[in-house]
């Protein structure tokens, strides 16, 4: 093991992975329905077994990979065709994924695919990697680990990816996104859904730190939901199961939404052109962000060339930071204006992204971070020309309105300045269906007024970026 990492460090993951953005650029392709997952099964030996119970629509799936249940190339294509069946028999509404090896769940992914192969097998691997994530967190079933060992990094992610977890009660089995302590970088999909399991400070401090956590700790932090006895974890499972699918409709609207953000401005949907989204969060996200080392030139782009910083310390908050401002098609924080060192980015990202938050003015050109140029944060650039109005006066009553009044397909926000069609819902950018109200299952005229403010408001917050497609979200 100690070898294997000690290998990777010298040949540097940031070699394999710039090798594989160069694939990437030229043959990356949408990762769900292009994703070729029988033609890459070569194993002959199952990773994977499947048990559905047919009285209870609940599967368990065991990895079964000793030593490790580490997740290679086919370990991981198993896996995903495994998922992809599970998900198309209508027969199956939960899913329990647990490990028949002792001590541990996952070790997660599998580090000899990281070394020392061809930018064609990386690029697999890591589509391989993304579509497990993708597959499990949009999941239609409910899921549950049944972590019953230790289950670092990718295997971590594979829990959190879960909708439940259930814990072996036992202090030496560990789990956690450790990458930083191994001189890597998680991903911010990984990222992203540590936040949305544990919160931000704690996936915050967890990341920088490359934390595991024992499994009492990770119950302190919410990183699992229960411990139970070593025993128990597969039949506790099983029970919990069966509350969960006890919800009308638990896993549909109110199980989507909550993941659609998520897995919207990740990486679904990758449909097309060099500058879609998907390539660009692929790319600048990934690529630019988790090779960025502070004083090489991987940071030039965003102006940075400090080197107090230690690496994770930086990449947790770069990353961050420009998950915030990153534009597609744009320069990432140049956008920002933020030319000198007279601002920290700290600084100014804190203060763009206030302002952003607050003095964004729908349908018009409130706040161009491109263009501004001196005057732009005073009280003329929201769009409010008179004196009449104070800040908090209008900054109050556009974000009630906005937020209160806005009814799709009428101009009911001429206070903002709205003059047109803007705020029905193709103001909202969303330009395929997966971003469309229709993906919340909403359909029309069938729903009261109240019922559908209560979903516009969510959509709205959740999606919409008025004047820009709604990828761009993290623009705010
Ligand atoms: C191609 C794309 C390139 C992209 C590059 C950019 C990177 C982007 C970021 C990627 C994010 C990374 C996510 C990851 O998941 S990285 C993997 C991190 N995993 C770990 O740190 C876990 C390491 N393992 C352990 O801690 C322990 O093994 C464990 C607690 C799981 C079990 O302990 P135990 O004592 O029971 O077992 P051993 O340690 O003795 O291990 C037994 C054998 O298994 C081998 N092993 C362990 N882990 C892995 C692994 N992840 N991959 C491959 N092999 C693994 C270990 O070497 C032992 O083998 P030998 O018996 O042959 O020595």
């Amino acid at each position: 093991m100690a070898n294997v990492l000690r290998n990777s460090a010298k040949f540097g993951f940031s070699g394999v992975l710039s090798q594989l953005s160069i694939h990437s650029r030229h043959g990356r392709e949408c990762v769900s329905p292009c994703f070729s997952l029988q033609q890459r099964n070569n194993s002959t030996s199952p990773k994977i077994k499947v048990d559905l119970d047919s009285s209870t629509g609940v599967a368990v799936l065991r990895m079964q990979s000793p030593p490790v249940n580490s997740l290679s190339l086919d370990f991981l294509t198993e896996f995903c065709i495994n998922l992809e069946k599970l998900e198309m028999d209508r027969s199956c509404r939960g899913l329990i994924i647990t490990s028949t090896l002792s001590k541990v769940f996952s070790a997660g992914l599998d580090i000899m695919e990281m070394y020392g192969k061809s930018p064609e097998r990386c690029g697999e691997f890591w589509k391989a990697v993304q579509e497990m994530w993708l597959k499990l967190y949009g999941s239609n079933m409910a899921t549950i680990a049944a972590i019953n060992g230790s289950s670092p990094a990718g295997g971590c992610l594979m829990s959190i990816g879960c909708d439940y977890r259930i814990m072996a009660d036992n202090p030496r089995y560990s789990i956690g996104l450790n990458e930083t302590q191994l001189g890597i970088v998680a991903p911010f999909w990984f990222k992203d859904t540590l936040v949305n399991t544990v919160g931000n400070r704690a996936a915050e401090l967890s990341l920088e730190l490359g934390l595991l956590y024992s499994a009492p700790d990770a119950l302190k932090i919410g990183l699992v939901d229960q411990l139970v006895p070593e025993d128990q974890v597969l039949s506790t499972a099983q029970d919990t199961m069966s509350k969960w699918l006890a919800v009308p409709g638990q896993n549909t609207l109110s199980h989507w939404l909550y993941r659609v953000r998520t897995l919207s401005l990740s990486h679904t949907g990758c449909t097309g052109s060099e500058h879609s989204p998907s390539h660009w969060l692929y790319r600048v996200r990934t690529l630019s962000l988790t090779l960025a080392v502070p004083g090489q030139n991987t940071l030039s782009h965003t102006g940075c060339t400090r080197s107090e910083h230690s690496p994770s310390h930086w990449l947790y908050r770069v990353r961050t930071l420009s998950l915030t401002l990153a534009v597609p098609g744009q320069n990432t924080l140049s956008h920002t204006g933020c030319t000198g060192s007279e601002y920290s980015p700290s600084h100014w990202l804190y203060r763009v992204r206030i302002l952003s938050l607050t003095l964004a003015v729908p349908g018009q050109n409130t706040l161009p971070h491109t263009g501004c140029t001196g005057s732009e944060h005073s009280l003329s650039h929201t769009g409010c020309t008179g004196s009449e109005h104070s800040l908090s006066h209008w900054l109050y009553r556009v974000r009630i309105l906005s937020l209160t009044l806005a009814v799709p397909g009428q101009n009911t926000l001429p206070h903002t300045g709205c003059t047109g069609s803007e705020h029905s819902l193709s103001h909202t950018g969303c330009t395929g269906s997966e971003h469309t109200l229709p993906h919340t299952g909403c359909t029309g005229s069938e729903y009261s007024l109240s019922h559908w403010l209560y979903r516009v408001r969510t959509l709205s917050l959740t999606l919409a970026v008025p004047g820009q497609n709604t990828l761009s979200q993290y623009t705010l």
